[in-house]
């Protein structure tokens, strides 16, 4: 388990906390490009830029929030709506998520929004996270994760909800959901999403140590479908979502929806509970402690 836990990772301990490997420092800027195309539809929020690609039908969805991809209500906001809209343009027919941040698809959910907040923001924080993940869980049209950096928690529970996961083969990445190593639960809707991907037994272990694995370590697992190096992600990802296309959207679409509705009902049911229950489990001043020294490991954390 320890070979699992720690195998090639520079981890950083903290209480009980560990952090994932890093080395990667971001610049704070991003350069937004537009494309001219007629067959080209692009456009850029401040934190989602999405490329539709017309004559495929493949929007590329581009995580732009340096300068780690934190999601924050505003990122999440940003993504819902871009979201919305391919859904309901007959001229997109799948979606291949992925970052557009050096080494880091996405760091999870942004702590700041957790933290230090009154309980108002977080139970508005909490249902854009409940909304974003029951929108890509039963999304009608293809989702491919085209995971290109480290992808903990939150970003982990986002590539999980996609149809088919490629992740770039840099052993310094991992993925994973690593909450208890914050000292926090996953909610019982990451669980079921990492369970129907991995398989109970393995979501156990994974659960219980806030594991996060190599790329080679994800694959063994089932946590992602395929390794590539990370200049071919974009590619394969395409190539992948060609194979998904060729089958008629309304067997695939009505498949995926029977397999994930009793997943996606469950959260329904609970959906108000849930949100109370995450807000007083954040609101606890033991909680806050922890986000409170984990913030201020992350940052003075120098690699
Ligand atoms: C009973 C149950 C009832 C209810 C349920 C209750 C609770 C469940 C609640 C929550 C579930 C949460 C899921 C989550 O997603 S929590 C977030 C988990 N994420 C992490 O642990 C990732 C932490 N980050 C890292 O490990 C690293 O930053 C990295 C590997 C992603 C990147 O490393 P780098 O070396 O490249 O970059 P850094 O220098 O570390 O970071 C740059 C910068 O970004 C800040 N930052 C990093 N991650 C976050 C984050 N998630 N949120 C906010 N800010 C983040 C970091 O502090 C640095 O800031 P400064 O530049 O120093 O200001």
């Amino acid at each position: 388990m320890a070979a699992v836990l720690r195998r090639g990772a520079k981890f950083i301990s903290f209480g009980s906390s560990q952090l994932l490997p890093g080395g990667c420092k971001h610049g704070r800027t991003s350069t937004l490009s537009f494309f001219s195309s007629s067959n080209r539809n692009s456009s850029s929020s401040s934190k989602i830029k999405v490329d539709l690609d017309g004559s495929t039908g493949i929007a590329v969805v581009k995580f732009q929030s340096p300068p780690v991809n934190s999601m924050s209500l505003d990122f999440l906001t940003e993504l819902s709506i871009s979201l919305e809209k391919l859904e309901l343009d007959k001229s997109c027919r799948g979606v291949i998520l992925t970052s557009g941040q050096p080494k880091i698809f996405s760091a999870g959910l942004d702590i700041l929004d957790m933290y230090g907040k009154n309980p108002e923001h977080y139970a508005e924080f909490w249902k854009s996270v409940q909304d974003i993940w029951l929108k890509l869980y039963s999304y009608s049209k293809i989702t491919i994760a085209g995971i290109n950096g480290s992808c903990p928690a939150g970003g982990c529970l986002m590539a999980m909800t996609c149809d088919y996961r490629i992740m770039a083969d840099d052993p310094r990445y991992r993925i994973g959901l690593n909450e208890t190593q914050l000292g926090i639960v996953a909610p019982f809707w990451f669980m079921d999403t990492i369970v129907n991907t991995v398989g109970h037994r393995t979501a156990e272990l994974s659960l219980q140590f806030g594991l996060m694995y190599s790329p080679s370590d994800a694959l063994k697992i089932g946590l992602v479908d395929q390794v590539v190096p990370e200049e071919k992600v974009l590619s394969t990802a395409t190539e992948t979502m060609t194979q998904f296309m060729a089958i008629p959207d309304h067997a695939r679409e009505i498949s995926k929806s029977m397999l994930r509705k009793p997943t996606v009902d469950r959260l329904l049911a609970f959906r108000d509970a849930d949100t109370k229950n995450f807000v007083s489990f954040i609101s606890k001043d033991s909680i806050q402690k922890s986000l409170g020294m984990y913030l201020t490991m992350l940052k003075q954390r120098k690699v």
